[in-house]
C-alpha cells in the first residue's frame, strides 16, 4: 500500500497544477541538461508504431439465453482474430493479426499486466503514453478502461479496468523507491463537441436540470506551438490511491450514458482521464531534477449503428455526433497512414485533444473491443478495419526533457501569478472572471490566429485556383500534344502514299516493259518448243516401230514355246489318265475284295451276335430266376422272423403277465396274513379285556357268593373259553380256506403260464422246422441254378474260341490278297512312273531351249535399250547446259527488275515504321508477281534453244547434236 506524500513534500516540491493534462511536460518548453541531451537525441526520430490490442467480450448472459451465434474466433497464441463469414453458403473468414490478442476468457488483470504495465513503466520514466478504447457500442470499452473500482475495504476487485490499475501500479511503484513525486489528476468528458470538467465541484443547491445547462463548458485552445490548452479544467493534486478513486467514481458518475438496445448503460460522451506526474530525481550538482511523466486514458464513446442502437430524437442526434467524431478519427488515422500532407486534426475536438497521440510524440496504445456475436459483424469488421489500419500510425515518441527545480519554480510562481490575477479580477468585477491585460492578450491572440486563418484560407483559396488554372492548362496541352501528333502522322503518311505512288507508277511501266520482253521472249520459246517436241516424236515414233518388231518376234516365240509346252503338257495329261483308269481298276480289285471280306466277316459276326444274344438271354432269364428265387426266399425267411419276433413277443407279455399276477397274489397273500394277524391279536386284546373284566366283577362277585357262584365261575370260564378258542378256531379255519384259495388260484396262474410257455416253445420248434426245411430247399436250387450257369459260361467261352479262330483266318486271307494286289499296283505304277519321267524329261529339253532363245532375244533387247537410255541421258545433259546458258542471260534483267522492287520495298518500309500504313502491302504483292513470271520465262527459252540446237544444229554451236542411231531388233536373227 502506498503511504500518503506528507505535506512538506508536497510543499517542498512545489508543484502547482498545470493549465490542462495537454499541456504537461513538452520538450520545448524546458531547458536541456547534460545528461540528458544525449539521450533525447537517441530517442528523436526514432518511429515507433501505434500498439493495436484486441479485445473480445464474452457473450452476455442475455445473449446466451437468446442463442447467439458467434462470428468470432481468437487466436491469443497466434495473435489472430478470425471473423467467421458465409457468403452464399461459402465459408469466407477473413483473419486480422494485431500485436496483441485477448479473447473472450481473458481477465482484466492479464491485459493489464500484459499490455497497459509496461505503458505506464515508460511513464515513470518520463514519457507521455495514451491509451485509448475504440469500439462499437456495447462491446466493452468502459469495463476494460474502468471496470469494476474497488472493494468494500478499498483493495482493487478482480473486475477493476485499466484505469485503477495504473493508479495503483504508479503508486505502488512511486512508494517503492521512496521518490519525492507529485501527481494531479484531470477527469474531461466531450460531448456533442462540448468539453465539461467531471472533477468540477457540485452545486448542490442546483436541481439536476439547471446542473445540466451549467456544466462549465472548457476551451480548446493551442499555444500557438502546436500544443492544445485547455482552459477552465480543474487539475486536483491527488496523494493516495484512495483519492483517485473517490475522484474517479465522481467523474464516472456523472458521465453521460443511457439506456440502448445494445447497452444498458451506454456512455454518450468520450472521456479523458489524465494522470501527470512529477518525481523529483537526484540532484546533479547544485541542481534538483525533476522528470515528468504524463499517462491519458481515453474512453470513447461508441461508434453505432442508429438502427440498431435504437437510438431516436436526441439520442440518434447524440449518435451522430458521436459517429461524426469517430469519422473525423477514422480519416486522421487515414491520413497519418498514408502520410497524407493534410492531416484533418481540426475537424473535430476528439482529434484536438488526441493530436499528439496520434502521429505525435506521444507513445500509444489503441484496445479495440469487439463483441463476438454473429448479428453484430458488420459493425466488428468496421472495427477490425478501423485498428488494423491504425496499426500503421507511427509517433516519434521522446521523453519529455527534465527541469530543473528552479525553472519549475519559476514557472509555477508565473503560473500562480495569473491565477490571482484571475481571482482578484473576478473578486472586483462580478461575472468577468479575466483580467483586462489578459483579455487584451487574448483578444489579440484571437485575432492574430483569426487573421492568419484567413490569411491561410485566401492563400488555400488562391492556391487552389492556380491548381485549377494549371490543370486547364495541362489539359490544354495535353489536347494540342494530341492533335500535333495526328498531323504529324498524317503529314508523314501523305508525303511518304505520294512518293510511294511515283515509285509505284514508275515501277509500274518499267515492269509493264520488262513483262513485254518477256512476254515476245516467251512466244519465241513456245514456237521453238513446239519444233522441238515435234522433232522429239518423230524420235520416239521410230524407237517405238522397232520396238513394235521386237515384240512381235519375242511374240512368235513365246507362241512357240506355248505350243511345246502344250504338247508336253497333253502327253502328260494322257499319261496320267492311263495311271488314273489304271489305279481305279485296282482300286476296285481292292474294294472287291475288301467288300467280300467284310461281307463275310459281316455274316461272321451276325452269327456271333446271335449266339451271343442267345447266351446272354440264357444268363438273363436264369438271373431273372434267380432274382425271383431270391425274393420268395427272402419273403419267406422275413415271414419266419416275423412270426419269431411274434412268438417272442407272446411269450415275454405272458411272462409278465405271469409274474405280475403271482407279484399280486402274492401281495394278496401278504395282505390276508397280515389281515388274519391283525384279526387275531385283536381277538385276543378283546379277550383279554373282558377277561379281565370278568375276571374283576367275578372277584368281586366272589367275595359275595364264594361258594355259591364258584361252579358257576368255572362252568362259564370253561364256556367262555371254549367260545373264545371256537372263535379262534373258525378264524383259522376260514384264513386257511382263503389261503388254499390263493394258492389254488397261483398254482393255477402257474399251471396257465407253462401251458401257453410249451405253446409258444411247440409253435417255435415248429416254426424252426418249416425255416430250416425252405433254405435247405433254397439252397439245393441255387446250386443247380449255379451249375447250369457254369454250364452256359463254358459253352459261350467255347463259341468265343471258334470266333477268335475264325477271325483269324478270315484276316490272314483277306491281308494275303490285298498284300498280292498291292504288289502288282505297285509294279505297274513304277512302269508308268518310268513312262512318265520320260516324257517329262523330254518336254523338260525342249522348254529350256526354248527359254534359252527368249532369253538371248530379251538380253539384247535391254543392251538395246540402254544404248537409247545414254542416248537420252546425253540429250537431258544438254538440255541442262542450255537452260544455264538461258538463265544467266534473262537473270540480268530479272535482278533489274528485283533490285526496283527492293527499293520500293525499302522506301516503303521506312514509312512503315512511322505510320503502320497499307503501301507495303500492295508493293510486296507487285513483287511477288514478277518473281513468279521470272521463274516461268527462263524454263521456256531454255527448251527453245535446246529444241533449236538439236533440230537445226548451229554451225557455230558448242553442242554436239546426238545421234539418233536406228534401234537394232534383237530378234529378228531369230526368224
Ligand atoms: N470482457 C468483459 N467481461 C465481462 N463483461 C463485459 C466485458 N466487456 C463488457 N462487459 C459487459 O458488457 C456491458 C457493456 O460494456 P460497456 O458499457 O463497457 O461497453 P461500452 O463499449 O463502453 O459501450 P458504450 O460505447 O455504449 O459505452 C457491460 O455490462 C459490461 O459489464
Amino acid at each position: 500500500m502506498s503511504a500518503t506524500p506528507d505535506l512538506v513534500r508536497k510543499v517542498g516540491m512545489g508543484i502547482a497544477p498545470s493549465p490542462s493534462p495537454f499541456l504537461t511536460p513538452r520538450p520545448e518548453r524546458r531547458r536541456a541538461t547534460d545528461n540528458w541531451s544525449s539521450t533525447r537525441l537517441q530517442d528523436r526520430d526514432k518511429e515507433v508504431n501505434v500498439q493495436v490490442l484486441l479485445r473480445c467480450r464474452p457473450l452476455s448472459d442475455e445473449e446466451q439465453r437468446s442463442n447467439v451465434q458467434k462470428g468470432i474466433s481468437c487466436n491469443e497464441h497466434k495473435r489472430e482474430v478470425t471473423v467467421l463469414q458465409s457468403v452464399a453458403n461459402k465459408q469466407i473468414d477473413r483473419v486480422f493479426t494485431f500485436d496483441k490478442v485477448f479473447g473472450p476468457k481473458s481477465q482484466q488483470r492479464s491485459i493489464y499486466d500484459q499490455a497497459i504495465s509496461p505503458i505506464v513503466n515508460e511513464v515513470l520514466e518520463g514519457f507521455n503514453c495514451t491509451v485509448f478504447a475504440y469500439g462499437q457500442t456495447g462491446t466493452g470499452k468502459t469495463y476494460t478502461m474502468e471496470g469494476g473500482m474497488r472493494n468494500k475495504g478499498g483493495d482493487l476487485s478482480a473486475e477493476a479496468g485499466v484505469i485503477p490499475r495504473a493508479v495503483r501500479q504508479i503508486f505502488d511503484t512511486l512508494e517503492a523507491q521512496s521518490a519525492d513525486y507529485s501527481m494531479k489528476v484531470t477527469f474531461l468528458e466531450l460531448y456533442n463537441e462540448e468539453i465539461t470538467d467531471l472533477l468540477a465541484p457540485d452545486d448542490n443547491s442546483r436541481s439536476a436540470a439547471v446542473e445540466d445547462k451549467q456544466k462549465k463548458p472548457i476551451s480548446l485552445m493551442e499555444d500557438g506551438k502546436g500544443c492544445v490548452v485547455l482552459r477552465g479544467l480543474e487539475e486536483e493534486a491527488v496523494y493516495s490511491v484512495n483519492e483517485i478513486y473517490t475522484l474517479l467514481e465522481r467523474g464516472a458518475a456523472k458521465r453521460r450514458t443511457a439506456d440502448t438496445l445494445l447497452n444498458k448503460r451506454s456512455s454518450r460522451s468520450h472521456s479523458v482521464f489524465s494522470i501527470t506526474l512529477h518525481i523529483k530525481e537526484a540532484a546533479v550538482g547544485d541542481e534538483e531534477l525533476i522528470k515528468c511523466g504524463k499517462l491519458n486514458l481515453v474512453d470513447l464513446a461508441g461508434s453505432e449503428n442508429i438502427s440498431r442502437s435504437g437510438a431516436r430524437e436526441n439520442r440518434a442526434r447524440e449518435a451522430g455526433e458521436i459517429n461524426k467524431s469517430l469519422l473525423t478519427l477514422g480519416r486522421v488515422i487515414n491520413a497519418l497512414v498514408e502520410h497524407s500532407s493534410h492531416i484533418p486534426y481540426r475537424d473535430s475536438k476528439l482529434t484536438r485533444l488526441l493530436r499528439d497521440s496520434l502521429g505525435g510524440k506521444t507513445k500509444t496504445c489503441i484496445i479495440a473491443t469487439i463483441s463476438p456475436s454473429a448479428h453484430s459483424l458488420e459493425e466488428t469488421l468496421s472495427t477490425l478495419d478501423y485498428a488494423y489500419r491504425a496499426k500503421n500510425i507511427k509517433n516519434k515518441p521522446e521523453a519529455n526533457q527534465k527541469m530543473s527545480k528552479a525553472i519549475l519554480l519559476k514557472d509555477l510562481y508565473l503560473e500562480i501569478e495569473k491565477m490571482k490575477d484571475d481571482v482578484r479580477a473576478a473578486r472586483e468585477k462580478n461575472g468577468v472572471y479575466v483580467p483586462h491585460e489578459r483579455f487584451a492578450q487574448d483578444e489579440a491572440e484571437k485575432k492574430a490566429r483569426n487573421e492568419k486563418i484567413e490569411q491561410l484560407e485566401n492563400d488555400l483559396s488562391l492556391a487552389e485556383k492556380q491548381v485549377d488554372s494549371f490543370r486547364e492548362l495541362y489539359l490544354s496541352e495535353q489536347e494540342e500534344k494530341l492533335d500535333l501528333q495526328s498531323e504529324l502522322r498524317d503529314y508523314y503518311k501523305d508525303k511518304m502514299e505520294a512518293e510511294n505512288q511515283n515509285m509505284v507508277l514508275t515501277f509500274g511501266s518499267r515492269l509493264d516493259q520488262s513483262l513485254k520482253d518477256l512476254h515476245k521472249t516467251i512466244l519465241g520459246s513456245v514456237s521453238q518448243q513446239t519444233q522441238q517436241i515435234r522433232t522429239m516424236e518423230e524420235h520416239f515414233r521410230t524407237n517405238l516401230a522397232s520396238k513394235c518388231d521386237v515384240s512381235q518376234a519375242l511374240e512368235s516365240r513365246v507362241n512357240k514355246m506355248r505350243e511345246t509346252y502344250f504338247s508336253g503338257l497333253s502327253d502328260l495329261k494322257e499319261l496320267a489318265n492311263m495311271l488314273r483308269n489304271k489305279a481305279s481298276s485296282d482300286l476296285e480289285r481292292i474294294n472287291a475284295a475288301i467288300s467280300s471280306q467284310a461281307i463275310t466277316v459281316e455274316n461272321f459276326l451276325a452269327t456271333m451276335v446271335t449266339d451271343a444274344e442267345e447266351v446272354i438271354g440264357h444268363i438273363q432269364s436264369s438271373l431273372n430266376e434267380q432274382k425271383q428265387f431270391l425274393d420268395f426266399s427272402t419273403k419267406q425267411q422275413e415271414e419266419g422272423l416275423k412270426r419269431s419276433l411274434i412268438a417272442a413277443q407272446m411269450i415275454s407279455s405272458a411272462t409278465m403277465k405271469f409274474f405280475n399276477d403271482l407279484n399280486d397274489k402274492a401281495s394278496q397273500v401278504g395282505k390276508i396274513l397280515e389281515e388274519s394277524q391283525n384279526e387275531r391279536s385283536n381277538q385276543l386284546g378283546t379277550f383279554k379285556k373282558m377277561f379281565k373284566e370278568e375276571a374283576a366283577r367275578e372277584e368281586r362277585a366272589a367275595l359275595e357268593n364264594i361258594a355259591a357262584i364258584l361252579a358257576t365261575v368255572t362252568s362259564k370260564k370253561i364256556a367262555m373259553v371254549s367260545e373264545a378258542s371256537r372263535n379262534i378256531l373258525d378264524s383259522s379255519k376260514q384264513e386257511n380256506k382263503r389261503l388254499l384259495r390263493e394258492m389254488s388260484n397261483i398254482q393255477q396262474v402257474t399251471i396257465d403260464a407253462k401251458t401257453e410257455l410249451s405253446e409258444f416253445m411247440e409253435k417255435t420248434e415248429n416254426h424252426f422246422m418249416e425255416d430250416t426245411f425252405s433254405i435247405a430247399e433254397n439252397r439245393t436250387f441255387m446250386e443247380s441254378f449255379l451249375h447250369q450257369c457254369s454250364q452256359r459260361v463254358d459253352y459261350s467261352r467255347q463259341q468265343w474260341r471258334n470266333a477268335e479262330t475264325s477271325l483269324n483266318n478270315l484276316n490272314k486271307k483277306s491281308v494275303a490278297e490285298t498284300q498280292s494286289t498291292v504288289k502288282e499296283n505297285i509294279s505297274a505304277n513304277h512302269v508308268a512312273n518310268e513312262e512318265f519321267v520320260s516324257v517329262s524329261l523330254k518336254a523338260d529339253a525342249n522348254f529350256s531351249a526354248r527359254a534359252s532363245d527368249t532369253l538371248t532375244a530379251i538380253n539384247d533387247s535391254l543392251t538395246q535399250d540402254q544404248e537409247n537410255k545414254k542416248e537420252m541421258d546425253f540429250m537431258t545433259a544438254l538440255c541442262l547446259d542450255q537452260l544455264k546458258l538461258i538463265q544467266e542471260k534473262h537473270g540480268r534483267s530479272i535482278s533489274d527488275i528485283r533490285s526496283q522492287a527492293e527499293k520500293c520495298f525499302i522506301k516503303d518500309y521506312l514509312v512503315d515504321q512511322h505510320t503502320n500504313d497499307t503501301p507495303k502491302k500492295r508493293i510486296v504483292s507487285v513483287l511477288s508477281m514478277s518473281s513468279i513470271e521470272e521463274m516461268r520465262c527462263p524454263a521456256f527459252e531454255n527448251i527453245a534453244e535446246k529444241k533449236s540446237t538439236w533440230s537445226h544444229g548451229h554451225a557455230d554451236s558448242k553442242i554436239p547434236r546426238p545421234s539418233f542411231s536406228p534401234i537394232r531388233t534383237p530378234f529378228t536373227d531369230v526368224n
